[in-house]
């Protein structure tokens, strides 16, 4: 078939074991099209890091938004590195490109992949416990970027960094996590805030929250946790949870601890959403630049891969969902022999050896018709 479909992917490697793991990402995304046949990818690669910014002084052209554009979905890699300031590298990249692209939802499912050894010995027997999806909130919250420094270099210095709840910010997620309860077998929504110390946004969270929830009534089971209270019950009852609605930067922590729970940060994926499709959707794992082991070649690929399954389901609007889902087979045939593990799950392979293993599981897997 001559008229494979063209999904044009900028991609963004920046810092780090970004690079390593987008390289990985760009590798097997190829071999799944070369397998499957009716669709390919093209990428412009943008140099925008940390690196470059030492060099010229800049992360992004000024036109970076209309670049962005021109393509049907971002595959990130990781954004910061020790010689410039992380509130620097993060607000010139990543938090930019998810508010000015209308990327409103974090998507960031955890569950425990075969072969993963998780530090619960509870889960290690009952694996199907931790099954979740953590939607952050991914627009305002926290990171809205509010906020100040007077007198910063005196000993007087003031700061405020102000955190932003608008009413329709939050229908907006609260209306997608339903969504995305609703689709699931168990129905089950929780939501997340700190209602209690903070008496203004998350009050007015916690109230849109239940006036949404009203038109779910019967549809979908939904609760709510403070987030203190949230880790204790994500350590001790994970079975008791699906879907999990939090803001900004609940969400970023717990998604943390949700993936250190199923075995590693190295395989947690996010999709940071446009539900509108009117911007580009951007793909990337949860992880950072991880400086302490850049370099060196032996990043968990893993999460970058399940994120780029991710953008598969994405682009193909439902019609590419079963190849999103061979996809993942062919991942967690990987990830379930010892020796094509790395060492964040007990194994001794590195990147590149993971990579090959996992396009071999793609012809494999997806090689079947
Ligand atoms: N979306 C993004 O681009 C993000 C960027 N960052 C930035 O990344 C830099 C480092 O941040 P950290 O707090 O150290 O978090 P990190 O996620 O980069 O690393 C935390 C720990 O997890 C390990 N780790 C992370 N990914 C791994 C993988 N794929 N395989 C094996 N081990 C892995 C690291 O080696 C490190 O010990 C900072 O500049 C931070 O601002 C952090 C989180 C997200
Ligand atoms: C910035 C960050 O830590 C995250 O998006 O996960
Ligand atoms: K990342
Ligand atoms: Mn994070």
């Amino acid at each position: 078939m001559s008229s494979a479909t063209l999904f044009k992917i900028a991609a963004i490697p920046g810092d780090g074991i970004g690079v390593d793991i987008t390289e990985a990402a760009k590798q097997v995304l190829d071999k799944l099209a070369e397998v499957n046949g009716t669709f390919r990818f093209e990428y412009t690669t943008f140099d925008w890091s940390s690196k470059a910014y030492k060099a010229r002084g800049w992360y992004m052209q000024d036109d970076w938004e209309a670049q962005l554009k021109t393509h049907d979905a971002i595959y990130f890699g990781a954004v910061g590195w020790p010689d410039v300031p992380d509130h620097i590298s993060l607000w010139q990249m990543i938090l930019p490109i998810r508010q000015v692209m209308n990327q409103y939802v974090n998507v960031r499912p955890t569950r425990i992949l075969r072969g993963t050894t998780p530090p619960l010995a509870q889960l290690q027997k009952t694996p199907q416990d931790l099954d979740w999806i953590i939607i952050r909130e991914n627009s305002e919250g926290e990171y809205a970027g509010q906020g100040g420094t007077t007198h910063g270099h005196t000993a007087n210095a003031i700061a405020t960094e102000v955190a932003i709840f608008t009413r329709v910010g939050i229908e907006r997620i609260t209306r997608f996590a339903f969504e995305t309860a609703k689709s699931r077998p168990r129905k089950k929504l929780t939501m997340v805030t700190k209602s209690n110390a903070q008496r203004h946004g998350m009050v007015l969270w916690d109230k849109v929250f239940f006036e949404v929830a009203k038109e779910y009534d019967g549809v979908v089971e939904y609760d709510k946790m403070l987030v203190d209270a949230m880790t204790v019950r994500m350590v001790d009852h994970p079975e008791s949870m699906d879907c999990i609605v939090a803001t900004n930067l609940h969400a970023d922590i717990l998604s943390d601890l949700a993936a250190a729970l199923a075995g590693s940060i190295g395989i947690a994926p996010s999709s940071n959403l446009d539900p509108t499709r009117s911007c580009p959707s951007m793909f990337e794992p949860i992880h950072g630049s991880a400086p302490d082991i850049a370099g060196k070649g032996i990043a968990n690929p893993v999460g970058a891969f399940w994120s780029a399954a991710e953008m598969v389901r994405w682009l193909g609007k439902g019609e590419l969902d079963a190849v999103a889902d061979q996809f993942m087979e062919a991942i967690e045939n990987v990830t379930g022999k010892p020796d094509t593990r790395t060492r964040d799950m007990g194994g001794s392979a590195n990147t590149m050896q993971v990579t090959e293993a996992v396009c071999r599981e793609i012809e494999n897997v997806c090689g079947k018709k």
